[in-house]
């Protein structure tokens, strides 16, 4: 095994897929994926490695493409490994497109002609992506990008990622308005609104005791409104100066509507997961826009919380079934805005 400048291992392969690496080929999604596609089921070493350098390329975390778990999955199982040489051009500038790098290690320098001159964009030191431009628009390759060092890159072909990311979407879009079919405050809007919220909807994880929520917190401009998936979330609320557990919302059940219904209110409880969690979140400004229909649903929700603060605010004493170990809550932020894988 190699050894890069900085001391990490290289393995060296072919820039080519390599069917059944290491453990079985993965059968999950194959079925849209095209015939070349290898999904090689990576070792925890391999997971660890891709993930780390995932984490640092912007396009990879979902900012921009909102990549959600099973979709991330899918491209960590396709990934193949890619070494270079110093002054490799791994890519070239107005050629087709071929395939999409994720940096594990090295130095690429971007650049690319204008007029008679080679101008340099810019200079990836050990991490960040490259080379999506030409798989997502179908255009040439818009800079050459050459290593300054040895590398180590995981790639990903331009029929898988496409397949990946197109049919993804379409999966995401069908699940998403099957759940939204079962919920109950989804069930004034029409196919077409369900779709449309279907589409902006982002899968969010949580682990126990994450605060999602917090009590008292302002609404901003990344604030959500959030669908339960699978999990359960509990609801802690300062009634008469004493912090207690208000509600469990479950499966199917919404949260985080109080606040944007009533348009500019405070958070009005903590809501926090109870084991790991999955939601779906729909941003703000998504909510403000779609879920007009869903006004009447919402409205008699708010009033249902208001005339049960109203009955816990009168309790003299605490209700048993209300309280319990009250979680700490950490001294900084929420995961609200933050956490989507
Ligand atoms: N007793 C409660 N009063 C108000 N909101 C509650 C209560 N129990 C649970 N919640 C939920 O906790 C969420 C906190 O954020 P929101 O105020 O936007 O919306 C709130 C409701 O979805």
């Amino acid at each position: 095994m190699d050894r890069t400048a900085s001391g990490a291992a290289m393995v060296h392969v072919e820039p080519e897929f390599r069917p059944g690496r290491r453990g079985g080929v993965s059968a999950e999604n194959s079925s849209s994926l095209p015939s070349t596609t290898r999904l090689t089921e990576k070792s925890p070493e391999e997971k660890e490695r891709i993930q780390k350098a995932m984490q640092h390329s912007i396009f990879m975390t979902g900012q921009h493409l909102r990549l959600d778990s099973e979709q991330y999955d899918t491209i960590v199982s396709s990934m193949f490994p890619v070494t270079v040489t110093s002054g490799q051009k791994v890519i070239r500038e107005g050629q087709e497109g071929d395939n999409f790098y994720v940096i594990e290690e090295g130095v690429f320098k971007a650049t690319k002609m204008v007029g008679s001159a080679r101008k340099e964009l810019f200079t990836y030191e050990h991490h960040g992506a490259f080379g999506e431009l030409a798989m997502m628009y179908n255009c040439p390759r818009a800079a050459t990008v050459e290593a300054q060092t040895p590398g180590a890159l995981w790639a990903v072909d331009r029929s898988t990622f496409r397949s990946i990311i197109v049919d993804s979407m379409i999966r995401r879009r069908e699940h998403h308005e099957e759940l939204l079919s079962n919920m109950p405050v989804f069930s004034a809007l029409t196919a077409e609104n369900r779709a449309a919220i279907a589409d902006c909807l982002v899968q969010e994880t949580y682990e126990d005791q994450a605060v999602i929520l917090r009590e008292g917190d302002a609404l901003t401009s990344v604030s959500k409104f959030y669908l339960v998936e699978s999990g359960t979330i509990e609801c802690w609320k300062v009634v008469n100066g004493e912090r207690r557990m208000v509600k469990t919302i479950q499966q199917n059940e919404c949260f985080g509507e109080v606040a944007l219904v009533t348009k500019g209110a405070a958070r009005a409880a903590d809501c926090i997961a109870k084991g790991k969690v999955t939601v779906l979140a729909m941003a703000r400004d998504a909510f403000e826009r779609l879920m007009g229909p869903a006004e009447e649903v919402l409205s008699k929700t708010v009033a249902e919380y208001t005339r049960l603060n109203e009955q816990l605010a009168q309790q003299g004493s605490r209700h048993p079934s209300l309280t319990s170990q009250a979680p700490l809550l950490p001294e900084n932020g929420t995961a609200e805005g933050g956490s989507s894988t």
